[in-house]
């Protein structure tokens, strides 16, 4: 029996030295204005910049967004009511470890001269590394091993798509930068949780002759670009082929964030890598572009997706597009902190009542690659425990579907 909380569990901090959250604060942040200040040639105020975030990474505090932070002021005015007042002027370790991330990439862009005026305006910092990642090798040996799908029976199909979207979660450049080795292992992960089954019963199959149904509508709440959003796309495509879905909304970042987030523009660049590959992946990816253009599927970009708080908060035209839904799916670890509070909960603790508050059915899709988890059953838990795996929370090796009708 999952554990009904009785209160919400402390909100997960980075202020304790050698706890995984404080890592990321201390030392994937300052490596990833490091990587950032390399790969552009940036002029001296730029610089200038980056090096005073970093100064702040190591023992500032947050600090209000300067005046110039955005010429429409429209995200000061976002700030503030995501929190900034009550944050501004405390560490970067003593705020909800969430919010600090967020905001850090926040700063991050604005240093970088993301927001403009300037040369690099919307220009996306992390995009050379997005880039590279979409031409390797492994991924035209990903897009290849699709031609093997089609002889496979259409319910292991199905899977097989679901499982490529799971696990292309551990694809996250942020992630690798601090563990490299960690999301490159091979050979199948163990699911900690699998609802899989109640997820198909929201979208099942349509049976042959079977009478006309109420149209049903995927909501994707991507995650990463790159080798992470490339089976997401693959998954759509499959699911209207399949007719489980007629409708799918995708939701990205509407600008650069958490290093690899999928943006429109990533959208773009998936796929065009699907539609040139060939082979099976160029049908998918060109049943995707007509549905593109025929607005089965529509792509949109909300500002609340780069907000530091938990969806519990989100706005009321974001919850219309969501209760719309016949089912949400939220991939990757980030939407799953934001979706259960990113919050100390006993892992026991029942992820449909974590959830209560989501408008309608919702789904993760998520590898664990930080500590909070929900929904996990007591003897999945002792065997975690008893495993050794010290980090098996955190280091992506193992992942979860979890589903709330
Ligand atoms: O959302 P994603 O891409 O699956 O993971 C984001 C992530 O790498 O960033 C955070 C640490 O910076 C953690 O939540 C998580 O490990």
């Amino acid at each position: 029996m999952p554990d009904t909380p009785s209160a919400p569990a402390p909100v997960i901090l980075g202020n304790e030295p050698g706890s995984f959250p404080h890592g990321v604060l201390a030392e994937r942040h300052p490596a990833i204005v490091r990587q950032v200040r390399d790969a552009f040639p940036l002029g001296p105020e730029r610089r200038r910049a980056l090096d005073a975030l970093l100064v702040s990474c190591a023992d500032g505090v947050v600090e209000p967004l300067p005046a110039d932070a955005d010429p429409t002021g429209r995200d000061r005015d976002r700030w503030a009511r995501w929190g900034m007042d009550a944050y501004a002027g405390r560490s970067w370790y003593e705020v909800p470890w969430l919010w600090a991330e967020s905001h850090f990439y926040r700063r991050l862009l604005d240093a970088f001269g993301h927001f403009g005026p300037g040369p690099w305006q919307g220009v996306d910092p992390f995009r050379p590394a997005k880039l590279a990642e979409l031409d390797a090798p492994e991924t035209d040996e990903e897009l290849a091993a699709l031609d093997g799908l089609d002889a496979l029976p259409a319910e292991e199909r199905t899977r097989a798509l679901l499982h490529g979207s799971l696990w292309g979660n551990r694809a996250d450049l942020g992630f690798r930068l601090s563990d490299p080795g960690a999301a490159t292992g091979g050979g199948a992960e163990p699911l900690v949780a699998d609802d899989s089954a109640t997820l198909w019963s929201l979208l099942p199959a349509p049976a042959a002759g079977a009478p006309r149904r109420e149209p049903v509508t995927l909501c994707l709440v991507a995650d990463n670009a790159g080798r992470e959003l490339v089976p997401d796309l693959l998954l759509v495509a499959h699911l209207l082929a399949e007719g489980r879905v007629d409708r799918a909304v995708l939701h990205v970042k509407p600008y650069p964030y958490y290093v690899s987030d999928a943006t429109p523009a990533d959208v773009l660049d998936a796929l065009r890598r699907l539609v040139a590959a060939g082979g099976t992946a160029a049908g998918y990816g060109e049943r995707l572009w007509t549905a593109l253009t025929d607005g089965r599927v529509t792509v949109r970009a909300h500002p609340f997706s780069c907000a530091p708080l938990p969806y519990a908060d989100m706005p009321g035209d974001l919850r219309e597009d969501f209760a719309a839904a016949t089912v949400t799916v939220l991939k990757g670890d980030l939407n799953y902190r934001r979706l259960v509070g990113d919050r100390w909960w006993p892992p026991t603790t029942s992820f449909a009542d974590v959830t209560a508050y989501f408008p309608g059915p919702v789904a993760a899709l998520r590898t664990l690659k930080s500590d909070v988890v929900t929904g996990l059953d007591a003897g999945t838990v002792s065997a975690l425990e008893a495993s050794g795996e010290r980090r098996w929370r955190t280091s992506g090796t193992h992942a979860l579907i979890q589903v709330r009708r």
